[in-house]
Parts: structure tokens; C-alpha cells; sequence
């Protein structure tokens, strides 16, 4: 058998892994950096850019269709799914071709290719035989579908993320199980690209909104494009000769059989951290198996190892593996000097149409009555009109006696812009009327987020006033 020892080993070579290689590497030439499977990240391959490359072409048919609310006949809208899908994997290769470049450019001699376990606290088992004794460990595993049992019976006609992409045509019919961010992003880009898409939500969340109004909205706007079916639960899916037989029941125990080319399970992600052995490492596991541990060094309750990014269960974001995963590269070469590192105010978005944003913490994480809501809809808000883009709804958190933002959660348009203004402000903890003390321009959205900060500042003032009128009194 062969035996390696390394001072720094990094399971996982996606965008976490590869942070926290840049990072350890600064420290030490004694590194060893594992993969298992492909080069190139989950996001550029099978996440992030193929979902918004097929969002991009799903926005440009639905635009072409709803051209004549401005007075435009474009008569037909022909969608050609082979030279969709065929965009999407061309574009998709160039951003994956650009990451496995930056995996070249890394030292061969630090590069292990094997899927790894831990044998005990120090020494990984590389399933090609290698052998690896490491001072320090970070644990990048990312994570993968989850896939309910139910939805087995689908056989060959059942999808996850990673085959929508390799789809060489578009099928007639799809059914989505599951109204989180990929359901979400996936079955509306499908359904304007003219598949028949029947979303199922097992509950009343869609695209993680928390707020009851704003879900609410969503869940009208999106019902009046597509079918999406609220509490509904699976009961069978059977894989037949040219499609799937999927039986649901919905709520009232009406039950529905339809058929349909293909299932796509989008019911959330397992951390992989499952199948690492860590059972042998003593580290200290909460649910899933993750391992606890600290959010600012990405310390787990071993000191040496380190875990970062989707494998942590915790902020399953591009944005945040990169951050997380250069915190633990870094103090994993730095160990046993081990340093808390910058964490950025939260923000997620969700590239349906109309997008959600969430920003900083929402109403169900904040204490209740320690904070006002302030809102604005989209309705008649102008520039959202003058686009006809004039639907949501945005609602901003602020603490009741500072004015701080703390922060935010919208439906609306341009909410991938709007969030980032939000967390920027956030962030730096401006209050709202600090907030209403930047510039606006006329006609723009951000006049739209004005009308709910000036919301949030009258019931500021009404509470400064009673609160003055108690202290007299
Ligand atoms: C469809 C989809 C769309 C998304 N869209 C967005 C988006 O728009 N914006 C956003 O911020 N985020 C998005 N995400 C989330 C984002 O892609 C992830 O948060 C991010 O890619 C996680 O990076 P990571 O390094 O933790 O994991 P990964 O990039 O998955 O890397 C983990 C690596 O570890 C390897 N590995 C696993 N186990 C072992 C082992 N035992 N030994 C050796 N190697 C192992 C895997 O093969 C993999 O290469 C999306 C995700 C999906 C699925
Ligand atoms: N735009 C983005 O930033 C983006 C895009 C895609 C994915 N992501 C990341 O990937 C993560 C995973 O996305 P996701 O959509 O897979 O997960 P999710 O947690 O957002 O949604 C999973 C959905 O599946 C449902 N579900 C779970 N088990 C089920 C079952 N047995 N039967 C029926 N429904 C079931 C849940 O109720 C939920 O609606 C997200 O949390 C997000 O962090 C981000």
C-alpha cells in the first residue's frame, strides 16, 4: 500500500476545495488536494451557470411572447430545444473549461484523484490505494440530490439537475416535485421554453420565501403561468413504455394520476459528509451527519479539521463555499494560530421571474417586537409599470428604536440587484433614515424600495413620539 503524509489534506476539489487549497498553499508545498469525481465545480458544471444559461434563453422566449402588452406582434415564438440545450452545454463547457484551467495551473504533485475516508482523526484512505497521514484536514465534499424513495419508480425517466443539462432535446412534459430554489428555477425555465410543467410543493413554501404575504403572491403570480400544485404528496411514480405514470394527492385526499416524459426530483441536497468515515474520527455530528462546527474558523470539535462549504449544511451558496472554504484553507495552513474569519451579511437570490431576494435576517429569525416592518408592492410602483414588470412585493426589517436595517425579503423585479443594495446596507448597519439619505434617481425600482423605507420610517417616528409622550407622562 502506498503512504503519503501531507501537512494539509483537502477532500473536495470544487469551489470550497479549491479556496481553501489557494489559501493553505501560501503556508506549506506540503498539500494534498483530492477529487473523486470531475474537475470543474458543481456550480459550472451542473449549478449555478447551467441553470442561468437555460433561465437566459427560458427569459428571452417568454419576452418574444409577451411582446404586444407593448403593442409588438411577433407572431410565433418557435422553440428549438436542440439549439437551446445545445447554447447551454457550449456555454456551460467554456466556464467549466476556464475552472479546470485554474486546477491545471496547481501543482501535479499536490493533486491525489480518488474519493477519500477517514480511517481515524490524521489518516485518509483514498479509494486508489493511496494511504494519506495529514496534520490538518478540510472536509470540501459538497453535496448532492436527494432523492425520496417515491420517486424511484420513475426509473430511467427520472431527472436531477445534473440531466436537465444533458438533455439533447427538450421533452413535451415534465414533472417537478419539489418548489425550492432548483424546482423553481429549473420547471419555470422549462415551462416557458414550452414544456408542460406540473410543479408539486408538498407545502405551501415556494422558492424558500418565509414571509405568509409575500409567499402568497408568488404562489398566485406562478399559478397563473404554470400548474403548480400546493400540498400535494407523491403516492406512486412507475416508469412506462414512453414516459412516467405519477400518482399525487392533493389536498381534500383528491388523488391525480398523470403521465408525463420525464420526473424531476428537486427535494433538496445531502451534505456529503454520509460515506467520509468520520464516525472514526470522534468528531463531534449534528443531523445529516454534518459535523459541528464553528462559523467563523470552520474549526469541527477536532481542532485540526476544518469543513467548508456545502458539505456544512449551512449556507448552500456559491458565494458563501468560496468564503468559507479560503477561511478553512487558511487556517488549516496556519494551525495550530487559528483566526475567525470575515463573514458577509446573508443574501440569496432566486432567479425565477419575478426573483426573490432574502437579505441579512427575516421576520421568523428576529425577535418579535423588537423590530417594524416596512412594504412596498410592485404593483403600481412606476418604473415596474413603465416595464410591465409591476409584480411583488418587498418588505425590510429594521429594529424599533435604532432604525438599523437588519434586513430584508422581496418577490419582485430586480430583486438580484435590489438584494445587493439591501445587504450592502445591511452590512454596514445603516438605519433607515440614513438609508433615505442616499440618492434615488426618477424612474427607477429603487424608488419602489424608498416607498418602504419611508414606511418603515413613519412607524419609527410614531414610536419616538409615544415613547416621548410616556416619558413625560
Ligand atoms: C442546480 C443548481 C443551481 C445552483 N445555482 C446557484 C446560484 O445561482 N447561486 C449560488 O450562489 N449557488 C447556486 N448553487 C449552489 C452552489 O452550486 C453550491 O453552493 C456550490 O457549488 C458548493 O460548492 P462546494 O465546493 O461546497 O461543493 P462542490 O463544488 O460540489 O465540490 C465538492 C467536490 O468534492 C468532491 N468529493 C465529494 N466527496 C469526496 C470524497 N469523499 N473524496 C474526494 N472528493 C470528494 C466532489 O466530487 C466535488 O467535486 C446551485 C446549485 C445547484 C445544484
Ligand atoms: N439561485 C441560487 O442561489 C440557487 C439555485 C439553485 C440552488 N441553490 C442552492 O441549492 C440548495 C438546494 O436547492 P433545492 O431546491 O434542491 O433545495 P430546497 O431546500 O430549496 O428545496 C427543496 C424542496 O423540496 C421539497 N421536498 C423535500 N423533500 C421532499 C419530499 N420527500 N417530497 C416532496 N417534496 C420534498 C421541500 O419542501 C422544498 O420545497 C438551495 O438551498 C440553494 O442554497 C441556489
Amino acid at each position: 500500500m502506498l503512504k503519503r503524509k501531507v501537512d494539509v489534506a483537502i477532500i473536495g476539489t470544487g469551489t470550497a476545495g479549491m479556496g481553501a487549497y489557494r489559501e493553505a498553499r501560501k503556508h506549506t508545498d506540503s498539500i494534498a488536494l483530492i477529487e473523486g469525481s470531475h474537475y470543474g465545480t458543481t456550480c459550472a458544471r451542473v449549478g449555478c451557470m447551467p441553470s442561468k444559461l437555460l433561465i437566459a434563453a427560458a427569459e428571452a422566449a417568454h419576452g418574444a411572447k409577451h411582446a404586444s402588452v407593448f403593442g409588438l406582434n411577433v407572431p410565433t415564438v418557435e422553440t428549438d430545444g436542440a439549439s437551446v440545450m445545445d447554447r447551454v452545454r457550449r456555454e456551460r463547457d467554456r466556464f467549466v473549461g476556464f475552472v479546470v484551467e485554474d486546477v491545471d495551473d496547481f501543482d501535479d504533485s499536490h493533486k491525489v484523484r480518488g474519493y477519500a475516508r477517514f480511517l481515524d482523526a490524521h489518516r485518509l484512505q483514498i479509494d486508489n490505494g493511496l494511504e494519506i497521514t495529514a496534520d490538518r484536514i478540510v472536509i470540501a465534499t459538497g453535496s448532492r440530490p436527494f432523492i425520496p424513495e417515491v420517486l424511484e419508480g420513475a426509473g430511467n425517466r427520472l431527472l436531477v439537475n445534473d440531466d436537465v443539462f444533458e438533455l439533447e432535446h427538450l421533452p413535451s412534459s415534465v414533472l417537478v416535485v419539489g418548489t425550492g430554489v432548483i424546482g423553481l428555477e429549473l420547471g419555470q425555465a422549462l415551462s416557458r421554453l414550452n414544456v408542460k410543467v406540473t410543479m408539486l410543493s408538498r407545502n405551501e413554501s415556494i422558492g424558500g420565501i418565509a414571509d405568509s404575504e409575500i409567499r402568497k403572491i408568488a404562489a398566485d403570480t406562478f399559478q397563473s403561468e404554470f400548474d403548480l400544485v400546493l400540498h400535494a404528496e407523491v403516492l406512486a411514480a412507475k416508469e412506462t413504455l414512453n414516459g412516467v405514470q405519477v400518482t399525487y394527492r392533493k389536498s381534500g385526499g383528491i388523488v391525480h394520476t398523470v403521465v408525463v416524459d420525464y420526473v424531476l426530483a428537486a427535494t433538496g441536497r445531502i451534505p456529503n459528509t454520509d460515506k467520509l468515515g468520520l464516525e472514526n474520527t470522534g468528531i463531534a455530528l449534528g443531523a445529516r451527519s454534518v459535523p459541528d462546527s464553528d462559523r467563523y474558523t470552520m474549526q469541527t470539535s477536532a481542532p485540526h479539521i476544518f469543513i467548508a462549504g456545502d458539505a456544512k449544511n449551512e449556507l448552500p451558496l456559491l458565494h458563501e463555499a468560496s468564503d468559507e472554504g479560503r477561511i478553512a484553507g487558511s487556517n488549516a495552513g496556519t494551525f495550530p494560530t487559528v483566526e475567525p474569519g470575515h463573514r458577509r451579511a446573508g443574501l440569496g437570490v432566486v432567479f425565477s421571474d419575478p426573483q426573490i431576494a432574502s437579505v441579512g435576517k427575516r421576520a421568523h429569525e428576529l425577535l418579535p417586537y423588537t423590530f417594524i416592518t416596512g412594504k412596498v408592492s410592485f404593483h403600481n410602483q412606476g418604473r415596474s409599470r413603465v416595464m410591465a414588470k409591476n409584480q411583488g412585493m418587498l418588505k425590510i426589517y429594521a429594529d424599533k428604536h435604532s432604525g438599523i436595517l437588519l434586513g430584508a425579503e422581496m418577490f419582485g423585479p430586480a430583486a438580484e440587484h435590489i438584494g445587493h443594495l439591501l445587504a450592502w446596507a445591511v452590512q454596514q448597519s445603516l438605519t433607515v433614515n440614513e438609508i433615505l439619505g442616499m440618492p434615488f434617481y426618477h424612474p427607477v425600482i429603487e424608488e419602489g424600495v424608498r416607498t418602504a423605507f419611508r414606511d418603515a420610517a413613519e412607524q419609527l417616528k410614531t414610536i419616538e413620539r409615544e415613547e416621548a409622550s410616556h416619558a413625560v407622562a
